[in-house]
């Protein structure tokens, strides 16, 4: 016995189903690669009826054959399963226990029912074994067979046609002629006799069964004679599933591959007493085995090395090919799929094929995601790549517009390279988020260009504006806000249109174009309005610089000496009313129409104090300084209101003082030094008439010195006694006056002279002494730079005011 004559126990007899035996036949046989093409043959036949003998004389067998020597006692127990030689295709051979119960007993026919149902559901052709003699007769050995096999026929719970090959074994001399019509008329007798089930009451025999006979001579009498006729009958095994073939109408055929599952099923539900319902099994062995064919493709899909390679691949970087790749790994697994799932049910078929596919996608499918998510992040980082050197040629929009564009194409084609052509997995969620995430970058940046470029304009506005604003503040005087807003005008003009044409770049809507520019001309303003801000600061220094340089100095701005003969008044008027006139220029912002009083306010406040006609200052009941608001100045425009200008003013006024009173009282001095000569005739006079004396004293230096010292002497009287406005009031009282000041004064101009000893009495040191408490309390004034400036005087209240840089 070789290979080749393989045979397995199929069900013990104990009923049990030998379900390794099976599969390891399968194996051996290649079972699994027929798909429909195979048939099953059994034998069904009394007990030692020869089957075994006949099987293997058929098909090449090996199954056990009882000693002839040893007597007739059982020996095929439960179901034997081989695969016939030679015979085309593949046709497996199942030898059945004999029927007659001689061993089991009379009443023990379960297993031969069961047995008998089995080979019925699985076979093509069903050999009835049965001894010549029994034809015809009453108590037939076959009669309980065929009743049992008609009888469970029904219960294959749709009719299915099976071909019965009655074997005639030790046939007589009889013809088959003859004894074949008096054997299917037995036969029809038992189909009649079998209760059939409402549905079937009518149904005719020929309906489930092709009948066949045929007769074959003893093989213990006549051995070449069986041999001869068996191989005949071998001839028409072969080729049995064609048309017109020996097997039924093998509708309840399964696939190769589900044979063994198929058969399990069917002995199991046999077991259990239940009908078969051959569709329905078809159906459930169909799901069994595509659900197991299609595990085995994922399975063997998971551990393709391609595969392998691809999913590793995928975790680090973007793969090319990756959808044509995969398209064809999938399309290699299914096609296996549907190779070895072609015979069975094309629904069952159909929609566990759809399930693999689903199963395999859903394996590829974070592969595929991680893919897109590298492609994203690759395009967003050439794109903000490219874009940087994009901005370096063309304006701001128009690179926007063609490196989105330009980067929108490779993503698509990257997604297009990408994508499993099994699925159409769509890709515009990682196209959004690219979307999203290239609009963002782009918005930072364009925030970033607009904030540098605006920041440039603003700078050259603050240069254009901050020193020349600085300067006209500083040379207060009615020109001066006018000529800041033509200044203000003129830059920001100037700095709008530049930058207008730099935002022509970016193509920006026109409310955010206009908000851009609107900052601009506004940070103008704000320029000019912080300079205001921080000269009004500094106004009591800038009033008194003012007036010292006006009232100290000349038209030709050189330093006045007083003679005498100014106007003191009136030049401290002027130098007051110029430092008022600066004090009403820093006291508003004045960008858009001058129009306000302010001026004239504190000309009538300050300057004109003195109404004409009236020489009391109480008198005045109404004073226009006494709010804290100009009229016609909104409040965010005033500098200085107008109590701290009456504070200032007073402060002002306090520091300054001394410097006119220094200057009255210069120009006293000097008003009397240059009254002391006599008159000119008397001069004459005196020159004619001493001119002994002059010569005497010319000859004797020596009364030279005792004149000088007696002038000496009587000149510090005179200005000690300041004689000269004494006698202005007549010579009697002078006298008298002099007569109380006389011995004081002595002692007075012995000290003096002590005292003008040690100083110089130039006309410099005399300003300096007037100048010098005048700056000490200036630049008391100037705070540190970048602070508020903070005067505070004893008269009047604290004035500050921020001062921006
Ligand atoms: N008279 C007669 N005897 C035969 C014939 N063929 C076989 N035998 C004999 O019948 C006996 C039983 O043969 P098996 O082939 O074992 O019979 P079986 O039906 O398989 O027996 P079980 O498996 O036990 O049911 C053997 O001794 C055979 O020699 C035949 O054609 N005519």
């Amino acid at each position: 016995m070789g290979d080749a004559c393989f045979s397995t126990q199929l069900i013990d007899g104990d009923g049990v189903f030998n379900v390794s035996g099976l599969d390891n036949f399968m194996k051996e046989i290649k079972l699994g690669e027929c798909g429909l093409s195979y048939a099953v043959v059994s034998i069904m036949g009394p007990q030692s009826s020869g089957k075994s003998t006949l099987l293997n004389h058929l098909f090449g067998t090996n199954f056990r054959e009882m000693d002839a020597f040893k007597g007739r006692s059982q020996t095929t127990k439960g179901i034997w399963l081989a695969k016939a030689q030679n015979i085309e295709p593949c046709t497996l051979v199942m030898d059945l226990e004999g029927t007659d119960g001689r061993e089991r007993g009379e009443d023990d026919t379960a297993f031969e029912k069961q047995s008998a149902l089995f080979a019925l559901a699985v076979s093509d052709i069903v050999l009835i074994n049965m001894w010549c003699h029994d034809i015809g007769r009453e108590q037939a050995a076959n009669k309980p067979l065929l009743k049992t096999v008609f009888q469970v026929m029904m219960r294959l719970f749709s009719p299915r046609k099976t071909t019965l090959l009655f074997v005639i074994r030790d046939k007589s001399k009889t013809p088959l002629e003859n004894l074949e019509p008096i054997l299917r008329e037995d036969i029809q007798k038992i189909w009649d006799a079998v209760p059939k089930p409402h549905a079937h009451k009518e149904t005719p025999l020929s309906e489930f069964f092709n009948v066949e006979v045929v007769a074959l001579s003893s093989y213990e009498e006549k051995e070449e004679l069986f041999k001869e006729q068996v191989s005949h009958l071998r001839d028409r095994f072969q080729h049995s599933i064609a048309p017109g073939g020996l097997a039924g109408d093998r509708r309840g055929v399964v696939p190769a591959s589900g044979f063994s599952f198929s058969s399990q099923q069917f002995w199991k539900v046999i077991k259990e007493n239940k009908d078969l319902d051959l569709p329905a099994h078809k159906v459930m062995v169909a799901t069994v085995r595509c659900e197991e064919i299609g595990n085995e493709k994922v399975a063997s899909f998971t551990a393709d090395e391609e595969w392998r390679q691809i999913e590793e691949a995928v975790q680090c970087d973007y793969v090319p090919g990756f959808g044509k790749k995969l398209s064809n790994l999938l399309d290699r697994c299914l096609s296996e799929y549907d190779m070895e799932a072609i015979y069975f049910d094309e629904g069952v078929r159909t929609s566990k094929r759809q399930q693999l596919e689903s199963k395999l996608l859903q394996l590829v499918n974070p592969a595929y995601q991680l893919l897109l998510g590298h492609l994203r992040t690759r395009t967003l980082e050439a794109f903000r790549e490219s874009f940087d050197k994009a901005l370096t040629k063309e304006g701001f929009a128009v690179a926007a517009r063609d490196c989105t564009e330009a980067f929108f194409e490779k993503f698509d084609k990257g997604s297009e390279d990408a994508a499993i052509q099994q699925v159409k997995w769509d890709p515009s969620k990682v196209r959004d988020k690219l979307k999203r995430d290239i609009e963002a970058h782009l918005a930072s940046v364009r925030a970033e260009k607009l904030s540098e470029l605006c920041g440039k304009y603003e700078a050259q506005l603050t240069k254009a504006l901050a020193e020349p604003v600085e300067a006209l503040l500083d040379s207060a005087s009615e020109d001066t806000w006018p000529a800041i807003r033509k200044l203000l005008q003129r830059e920001t003009k100037s700095a709008i249109s530049g930058l207008e044409s730099a935002l022509s770049a970016f193509e920006l809507d026109e409310a955010t174009e206009k908000e851009l520019l609107a900052k601009l001309e506004k940070h103008g303003r704000s320029v000019v309005e912080s300079k205001a801000k921080e000269e009004a600061g500094r106004v009591l220094i800038r009033m008194k610089d003012r007036f010292s340089m006006l009232f100290s100095r000349d038209a030709d701005s050189m330093p006045r000496v007083w003679t005498g003969k100014e106007d003191i008044k009136a030049i401290t008027k002027t130098a007051r009313s110029a430092s008022m006139k600066l004090l009403a220029t820093l006291a508003a912002i004045r960008l858009e129409e001058d129009g306000d009083t302010i001026e004239n306010t504190l000309s009538l406040a300050l300057i004109d104090t003195v109404r004409p006609g009236t020489t009391d200052r109480s008198i005045q009941s109404f004073d226009p300084l006494a709010s804290s608001s100009w009229e016609q100045v909104p409040e965010e425009k005033t500098l200085i209101s107008p109590v701290q200008c009456k504070s200032l003013w007073r402060q002002f006024k306090a520091e300054t003082e001394y410097t006119v009173t220094q200057a009255i009282a210069a120009q006293e001095a000097n008003k009397r030094n240059n009254n002391w000569l006599p008159p000119p005739w008397a001069i004459a006079a005196m020159a004619i008439l001493g001119f002994n004396e002059f010569m005497t004293l010319l000859k004797n230096p020596l009364y030279l010195g005792v004149i000088f010292v007696v002038f000496l002497f009587g000149k510090a009287f005179w200005v000690q006694l300041d004689m000269g406005a004494e006698l202005q009031n007549g010579f009697l009282p002078a006298l008298l006056s002099l007569s109380t000041k006389f011995v004081p004064t002595i002692m007075n101009i012995l000290k003096r002279l002590a005292d003008e000893g040690q100083r110089p009495t130039s006309p410099e040191r005399q300003r300096e002494m007037e100048l010098q408490p005048t700056n000490r309390s200036s630049y008391s004034n100037v705070t540190s730079a970048g602070s508020s400036s903070v005067t505070t005087t004893e008269n009047g209240p604290e004035y500050s005011s921020p001062v921006t840089k």
